[in-house]
């Protein structure tokens, strides 16, 4: 029987009620309980879940009070979890609330605009059971693997209004968390699908800001581990000293301040996916330890003198190259190798500017309640901006942008100058340096391996490793010219 799992958020009410109230209801499901959304966060971050039941206990004052007792207290606390379920919005959420609730503007406004269904008290066990069967089965319906893409209509628009009136459409709101539509990123899909139902390890490549850990993500949701935990780790923000007892876990005793036996982030992630993030930073002494783990799938805490068995899939990710560090002696060859089984190029932001307007209004609406109302998308000239720029940064440079122009914007429409890119549009007949340097890089390799010269000759002659002309025809889209030829 597979496993039904469910986040329970109760908010309102003390965290013990919680497991009493739900005593008994659900049969069959496996609850996660989140007793506030910082916790709630953090269960979504480390599970794979599709369906919430929220229950909202506030309470009116007393008999009678009902519409007006909803306290400031309790409005407050409505605005800030609408902001959390705007966040996590692919969730089917499901409230449980008190019936006052829904006569108060933002209680019904709550529950209408985020929630599929909702139940009032006492609870009707067998309807609320239908409910969720019935959301988690929409849900696997909507998990098929990146659903087909936003086609773009003859007028440029999406599909339904987005912040520009063009259309999010379902696709754009459900193909995981990445956002984006150009043949880079459709291909990113394609790869991503197919190394997510191997057991490999596999490596992401991409520069910083790209969004490797959302396709490390999606790989994990794709897979048969999907229901299993996904454990980030940032390999250069563990303390060097601590690295290898949060790494691998320890035994009471291990050393000074261990005062109790404790599993370390590779056992957490037992049954699910570890994605080990700039790996690259990892310290010498931990790859070999790593490398143990890739071989014989076991862990050994610090002190202790018996290994366990941890069914874990390793996704990791660089920014820098890795190759060049096995050069240096920076990174073990044989960890690179063992690693780099399946390997992924997320593009950057630059190599595919016709994200950005898909990508400008989902982060308009993702950080919706940040925004003033009276704003409702963005001039021209922002879009052209937007455009004109080399986005080093990536994706992630692009939020900082949008969610400053969110606050920083006077008018109706974002303004170049409120992304803080005043005078980056590309003026007419003169195309930016990111662009150019793209497409010369792209035919300079294309130039080299149409002249029927072996990759070994191509590589020398562009004066970079062949592993690195691999990476390169990988992230161009361009494919080996001997193996289509052999075909
Ligand atoms: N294609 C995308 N669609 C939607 N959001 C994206 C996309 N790519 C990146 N993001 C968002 O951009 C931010 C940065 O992404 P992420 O942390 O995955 O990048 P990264 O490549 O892992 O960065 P780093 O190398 O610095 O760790 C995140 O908030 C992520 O949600």
């Amino acid at each position: 029987m597979t496993t039904k799992t469910l986040l329970c958020l109760s908010l309102g009410a003390p965290a013990s009620a919680m497991p009493r109230q739900l005593d008994g209801l659900l049969p069959g499901w496996e609850l996660c309980l989140a007793a506030s959304l910082r916790d709630a966060a953090r269960q979504l971050r480390s599970r794979s879940l599709s369906v919430g039941l929220l229950l909202l206990e506030y309470e009116p004052a007393g008999p009678g009070a009902a519409v007006a007792a909803i306290a400031a207290a309790t409005a407050a606390a409505l605005a800030e979890l609408d902001a959390f379920l705007r966040q996590h919005h692919w969730l089917h959420w499901i409230a449980v609330c008190h019936r006052p609730l829904l006569q108060h503007e933002a209680g019904r406004k709550l529950v209408g605009e985020h929630c599929c269904d909702f139940h009032t008290w006492p609870l009707d066990s067998a309807r609320l059971r239908h409910t969720l069967g019935h959301a988690l089965g929409l849900a696997a319906l909507r998990a098929v693997p990146f659903p087909p893409l936003p086609q773009r209509g003859t007028n440029g628009s999406y599909g339904t209004s987005g912040a520009n009136g063009r259309h999010e459409s379902a696709a754009v709101q459900t193909a995981g968390q990445l956002v984006g539509h150009t043949p880079a990123m459709r291909r990113l899909y394609g790869q991503i699908a197919r190394v997510a139902p191997a057991d490999a390890a596999v490596l992401i490549w991409g520069e910083s800001g790209t969004g490797k850990e959302l396709v490390a993500q999606a790989i994990h949701a794709r897979s048969a581990a999907a229901a299993g935990p996904f454990v980030a780790v940032n390999c250069a923000a563990i303390a060097p000293g601590l690295a290898q007892s949060e790494l691998f876990g320890h035994m009471r005793g291990a050393f000074t301040g261990a005062a109790q036996d404790r599993r370390g982030l590779l056992e957490s992630a037992d049954g699910g996916t570890i994605f080990l993030d700039e790996i690259g930073d990892l310290p010498l002494e931990l790859q070999a330890n790593l490398l143990r783990f890739l071989q014989e799938k076991s862990v050994l805490r610090v002190g202790a003198n018996r290994s366990v068995l941890v069914n874990a899939r390793v996704i990791a990710a660089s920014h820098v190259d890795l190759e060049a560090a096995v050069a240096r002696g920076a990174f073990r060859q044989d960890l690179y190798y063992r690693l780099n089984v399946l390997s992924l190029v997320v593009p950057a932001l630059r190599e595919r500017k016709d994200d950005l307007p898909l990508l400008a209004d989902h982060f308009f609406e993702r950080y919706a309640a940040e925004r003033a109302p009276r704003l409702r998308g963005y001039s021209g000239a922002a879009l052209a901006a937007l455009r004109g720029h080399d986005w080093p940064g990536n994706v992630r440079e692009l939020i900082n942008r949008i969610r400053r122009a969110l606050i920083m914007a006077e008018g109706r429409l974002i303004q170049p100058e409120d992304l803080g890119l005043a005078g980056t549009a590309a003026p007419d007949g003169c195309e930016p340096l990111g662009g150019a340097r793209v497409r010369a890089e792209r035919q300079a390799i294309e130039g080299g391996l149409v002249q029927g010269k072996s990759m070994t000759q191509v590589a020398e002659e562009l004066g970079v490793s062949r592993m690195t002309l691999y990476r390169l025809m990988a992230k161009h889209g361009i494919s080996n010219p001997a193996r289509a030829r052999s075909k």
